[in-house]
C-alpha cells in the first residue's frame, strides 16, 4: 500500500485537511469514475457534469466536507429534536462514541412501569416491541402511552413496534404452572377442548383444528425438539401420543407435526382476525412498526401494506416480515422486497429448520437484507441465560458479537427484558458487546471492512443514482476520515442508502417528518434528528443545524462532516457546495 504517496485535500472556507488514503497505484476517483493521475482536479467541474443527471433523478445530492468551525456564528431560530441519549453521548464522547447497532427490547411485566421503561430508554433502547401474543390491549395501550410520554417529556426517541400473534399451534394448558417433564414412553392426550381443573397427561392446544389431517404414525415435535411424540391413536379430534424423545413441556410450547421428515402445514392465514384487530389497535395508538409473525410469502405483507396505504393517516407505519418458517425461507427474496424490513425470529425458525442451519441462514438473510436495503433485526435467545442470571454466558457474547460482525441493523431482547430479572443489565451487555465489535471492525480491520462494505454490494437497487451517490459518499467519508455524515432527507431514503454501506462515521439524518424519524430508529448507524423546517437551500440547512448542534455542545470546533442531501433544490445556488479537491501526491 502506498498510502504515504497519496492524499486527499478537502477544503471548506480556508481550512485544509490532509488525510492519507487507502488507495494505491494511480488513484481513481471512485466518486465519478474519472481516473485521477496527477494535479488538482476540480470537483466543481465534475460536479457540473453530473448535476444534470442528479436533477433528472429528482435527487439533488451534494457531497461536501464541511468544517464546522468555519460556519458563521449566526443564531438559528428553528427547532431540532435529537434523542436525549444520543445527545449525551455526543457531549461526552463525541461522534466516535455513537453506537451503530440498534437495540430492540420486548416489553413485558418485568419492565412495563414508567420507571423501568425510562431505564431501558436511558440504557439505549431504540425500539420497544410489544408482542400481541401476550396480555390485554389495555395493557399494551398503557405501555404505548408511557413510551410516548417519556419521548415527549424526557426527550427520548423510542419507536414502538407491535408483533402480531399470527396463527400457530401451541400449548395453552399442560397441567402445570411452569415446565413439566415428559418421560420416554409416557402416553399423553392432546386436545383442543377446555377442561376443568387439571387432568394428568393431558395437554390443551390453542386451535380447534390442530389435529386435522394428522395420522397415526405422525411425529409431534414440541418446541423444535424439546420433546417428541408419536401419534398412536386418533380419538375424534384428540390425539393420543407416546413420548419418543423425553423432554420438557413449557407453557405456550410450540407444536409441529412431521411426516416422513416433512412438516405438515396447518393452513391457517398469516394474519388472523385478531391480528387485523391488533393492527387497527396499534395504528390508532400511533405505533411505528408492525412485525408480522409466521409470514410464508410476500402476499400477506403486500396486503397489509396496501391496507395501510389506503388509509392516508396510516401511511407511515412500517411493515416488517418475521422470518420464522421454512416457507418464508423458500420465498425469502420476494418477502424482503415486499417488506420494510425483516426480523430473523430465530426462536420459531429453530422449530422448523435444523438448529445447526440457523447461523448460516441468519448470515444469508442479513446479507440479502443489506443488498436490498432493508433493515434486519436478529432476534431470540441472544442473552437467554440473563433471564435468570446477572451475567451472560461466553457463548451468548460470542453470538451477539457475530451478529454485530455481520452488520445486522438491530439486536433484539425477548424474555431477557420482558420477564427477566436483569433486563437493564442485558441492554448494557448488548451495548458493550456491540460497541466493542464495532470499534474492532472500524479501527483494527478498517481496510477489510471497507472492502466488505463497498465492493460486495454493487449496484442492485431501483434508484441507481441515489445508490451510487451514497456508495461514493460513504467511500469518501471513510477515506477522508470525516467525523460524521449529515444527511438531509425527506423520506429517509438517502439515510438508509448511506447506512447500507456501513460507514465508519455515524450518520445524522435530518428530517422534518416525524414518522421518517421514528422509522429510521431501526437503521444501523443512523441518528435521526427531527427539524421543524427543511429548506431547499442546502447551505441554510447545514448552517442552521450545525450551528444548533454547536450551541448545544454536541459538535466541537474542528470536526469534519460530509454532507449529503436528497432534497431537490430549485432555488439554491448551484455553486453552494463546490469545495472538495483531490490530488495525488507522487
Ligand atoms: N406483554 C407480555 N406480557 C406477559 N408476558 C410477556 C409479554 N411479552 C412477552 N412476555 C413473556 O416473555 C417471553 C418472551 O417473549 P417473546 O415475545 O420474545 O416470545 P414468544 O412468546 O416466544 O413469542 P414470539 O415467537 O412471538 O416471539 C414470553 O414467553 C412471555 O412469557
Ligand atoms: C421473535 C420470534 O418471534 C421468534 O424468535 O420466534
Ligand atoms: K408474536
Ligand atoms: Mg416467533
Amino acid at each position: 500500500m502506498a498510502a504515504a504517496s497519496e492524499s486527499v485535500l478537502l477544503r471548506f472556507g480556508n481550512e485544509v485537511a490532509k488525510q492519507p488514503t487507502l488507495f494505491s497505484g494511480p488513484m481513481k476517483s471512485r466518486f465519478l469514475g474519472v481516473p485521477v493521475t496527477s494535479g488538482a482536479i476540480s470537483w466543481a467541474g465534475r460536479k457540473r457534469q453530473v448535476d444534470s443527471r442528479l436533477r433528472l433523478a429528482g435527487v439533488r445530492a451534494v457531497a461536501e466536507a464541511a468544517r464546522v468551525q468555519s460556519l458563521s456564528g449566526q443564531e438559528p431560530n428553528f427547532g431540532m429534536a435529537i434523542d436525549t441519549v444520543a445527545e449525551e453521548v455526543l457531549r461526552g464522547e463525541g461522534f466516535s462514541g455513537m453506537r451503530k447497532t440498534k437495540l430492540v427490547c420486548t416489553i413485558g411485566p418485568a419492565c412495563c412501569s414508567l420507571l423501568e421503561l425510562e431505564r431501558l430508554a436511558a440504557g439505549g433502547m431504540n425500539v420497544a416491541r410489544l408482542n400481541m401474543c401476550h396480555n390485554s390491549r389495555d395493557w399494551h395501550r398503557d405501555v404505548i402511552a408511557k413510551i410516548k410520554k417519556l419521548n415527549e417529556q424526557k426527550g427520548f426517541s423510542v419507536s414502538v413496534m407491535i408483533d402480531t400473534e399470527g396463527s400457530q399451534i401451541h400449548v395453552v394448558d399442560h397441567g402445570a404452572p411452569s415446565s413439566l417433564k415428559a418421560e420416554e414412553g409416557s402416553v399423553w392426550v392432546f386436545t383442543s377442548q377446555k377442561f376443568e381443573g387439571s387432568r394428568p397427561f393431558t395437554v390443551r392446544a390453542n386451535f380447534e383444528g390442530f389435529s386435522q389431517g394428522i395420522m397415526v404414525g405422525d411425529e409431534l415435535v414440541i418446541d423444535g425438539g424439546m420433546a417428541s411424540f408419536v401419534v398412536v391413536e386418533k380419538m375424534g379430534d384428540d390425539l393420543r401420543c407416546k413420548c419418543t424423545d423425553p423432554g420438557l413441556l413449557l407453557p405456550r410450547a410450540k407444536m409441529s407435526f412431521w411426516r416422513n421428515g416433512k412438516l405438515s402445514y396447518h393452513g391457517l392465514p398469516t394474519l388472523s382476525k385478531k391480528d387485523w384487530e391488533d393492527i387497527d389497535f396499534g395504528v390508532s395508538e400511533g405505533i411505528d412498526f408492525i412485525a408480522v409473525s409466521f409470514v410464508s410469502d410476500a402476499d400477506s405483507i403486500k396486503q397489509l401494506k396496501n391496507y395501510l396505504s389506503t388509509s392516508s393517516s396510516n401511511r407511515s407505519v412500517k411493515v416488517l416480515a418475521k422470518v420464522e418458517t421454512l416457507e418464508s425461507l423458500q420465498n425469502l427474496e420476494e418477502i424482503v422486497e415486499a417488506s420494510d424490513g425483516i426480523m430473523v425470529a430465530r426462536g420459531d425458525l429453530g422449530v422448523e429448520v435444523p438448529i445447526e442451519q440457523i447461523p448460516t441462514v441468519q448470515e444469508e438473510i442479513t446479507r440479502i437484507c443489506r443488498q436490498l436495503n432493508k433493515p434486519v433485526i436478529i432476534a431470540s435467545q441472544l442473552l437467554e441465560s440473563m433471564i435468570e442470571y446477572p451475567t451472560p454466558t461466553r457463548a451468548e457474547v460470542a453470538d451477539v458479537t457475530e451478529v454485530v460482525r455481520q452488520y445486522a441493523d438491530a439486536l433484539m431482547l425477548s424474555g431477557e427484558s420482558a420477564i427477566g430479572s436483569n433486563g437493564q443489565k442485558a441492554v448494557s451487555v448488548l451495548k458493550m458487546v456491540s460497541s466493542r465489535m464495532e470499534l474492532w471492525t472500524r479501527e483494527e480491520h478498517q481496510q477489510a471492512s471497507a472492502l466488505y462494505s463497498y465492493k460486495k454490494l454493487g449496484a442492485s437497487l431501483a434508484d441507481r443514482i441515489a445508490e451510487a451517490i451514497c456508495n461514493s459518499a460513504v467511500e469518501m467519508a471513510n477515506n477522508l476520515g470525516v467525523d460524521a455524515i449529515f444527511v438531509y432527507t425527506k423520506h429517509g431514503e438517502m439515510a438508509s442508502l448511506l447506512s447500507r454501506n456501513r460507514p465508519n462515521p455515524p450518520i445524522f439524518a435530518f428530517t422534518n417528518d416525524r414518522s421518517v424519524r421514528m422509522g429510521l430508529n431501526l437503521q444501523w448507524g443512523v441518528i435521526p434528528v427531527l427539524v421543524d423546517n427543511l429548506s431547499e437551500d442546502m447551505e441554510a440547512n447545514v448552517l442552521k443545524t450545525t450551528q444548533l448542534l454547536k450551541t448545544k455542545g454536541m459538535v466541537k470546533r474542528g470536526c469534519s462532516v460530509l454532507v449529503v442531501s436528497d432534497i431537490f433544490s430549485t432555488s439554491a445556488t448551484p455553486n453552494a457546495f463546490q469545495s472538495i479537491k483531490m490530488i495525488t501526491i507522487s
